[in-house]
């Protein structure tokens, strides 16, 4: 066990009753550093929420073992809830109260709560205080769901989605309060289905296809799974060199792209082989893969076998 982790998670899996032999948390090991943001991705019905539900308390495992802030979230919840928030997608709010008398009902169910003030300051709701939250937009709504998270100062805060279905404006917003969060300490784990919202916020991130985490790293890191690319186009009359490392293939209208596991080998090799030839590469652009494309190539290969797959329970 890693004693500086928020969050440890080992050999966890998670099996439902009423469907035999079908895991749908198979196996898995990750742990969460103190004011870190770690993001859980995965493709649709991978098992992220099946694991969340076991670290915010919710359920118990099948198997495995799992420590949020050094306790087990199911037994010892009391001792946990007080030092989690977690922001429901969909948080059931009474629609004819005030953002004020939202906050400060809730307030009034936490140990130590932040004043109802500081908490809307903190969202940005302090000019809709007096709004009724059926008069909210989304984002605002996302908002005050994020405000009632954080309104028990946690030391560990849950995110599912927290921009589902928000406009790039709202997006932004809410990213820019999650930072802020981070840079006061605060331990995130955030699901999301934003591949752009893991990449500008997450410090490390796991990515779950079929129950299993089959990537766990920085952006960066996981990225670094594709190949890089290179683009360009060539004079007409100008032929192409064999390049290290690249892979090259030209389009219909005449651009040519080269992947390559090493950017800087290929890329350098190109631009010499131009200079010495004289010959103007147009358009030219370098870039490492996205964590988009690496998702998206998880997410094409399929169901890992598996031989616990259709056994008896
Ligand atoms: N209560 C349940 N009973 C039986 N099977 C369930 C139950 N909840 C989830 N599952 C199944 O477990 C698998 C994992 O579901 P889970 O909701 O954890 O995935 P997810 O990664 O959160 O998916 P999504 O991104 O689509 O929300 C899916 O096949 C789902 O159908």
């Amino acid at each position: 066990m890693d004693e500086s982790a928020v969050i440890q998670v080992e050999r966890l899996t998670r099996r439902y009753a009423g469907r035999p032999g079908y895991e749908a948390v198979r196996g898995v090991d990750f742990a969460v550093r103190r004011g870190e943001l770690f993001a859980l991705l995965g493709t649709n019905g991978a098992g992220k929420t099946s694991t969340l539900e076991v670290l915010e308390g919710l359920a118990q495992p099948t198997s495995g073992t799992v420590r949020v802030l050094g306790h087990d979230p199911y037994r010892d919840r009391r001792l946990v809830r007080s030092r989690i928030g977690i922001m429901l997608q969909d948080r059931g709010f009474a629609a004819d109260l005030t953002v004020a008398e939202t906050t400060k009902m809730w307030a009034g169910t936490l140990s130590t709560p932040r004043p109802v003030g500081e908490i809307l300051e903190l969202v940005e709701l302090t000019s809709r205080a007096g709004v009724r939250v059926r008069q909210l937009s989304g984002g605002e709504r996302q908002r005050l769901s994020l405000g009632l998270a954080i309104a028990g100062q946690p030391d560990l805060l849950f995110l599912d989605e927290p921009t589902a279905g928000l406009d790039p404006e709202n997006r932004q917003r809410t990213w820019q309060l999650i930072s802020r969060l981070l840079s006061s300490g605060t331990t995130v784990l955030l699901t999301t289905h934003y591949l752009a919202e893991a990449a500008e916020l997450a410090d490390r991130l796991a990515i779950m296809h079929h129950g299993r985490i089959v990537g766990l790293g920085t952006p960066a890191e996981i990225a670094g799974i594709r190949p890089a690319r290179i683009s360009f186009h060539l004079p007409a009359d100008a032929r192409l060199p064999s390049l290290p490392q690249a892979v090259a293939t030209v389009d219909a209208g005449g651009k040519v792209f080269l992947d390559t596991e090493d950017l800087q080998l290929t890329l350098t090799a190109l631009l010499a082989w131009a200079a010495q030839a004289g010959i103007q590469l147009t358009e030219l652009t370098a870039r490492p893969a996205s964590l988009e494309e690496a998702f998206l190539a998880i997410a094409a290969s399929g169901p890992i076998a598996d031989s616990t797959e259709g056994a008896a329970a």
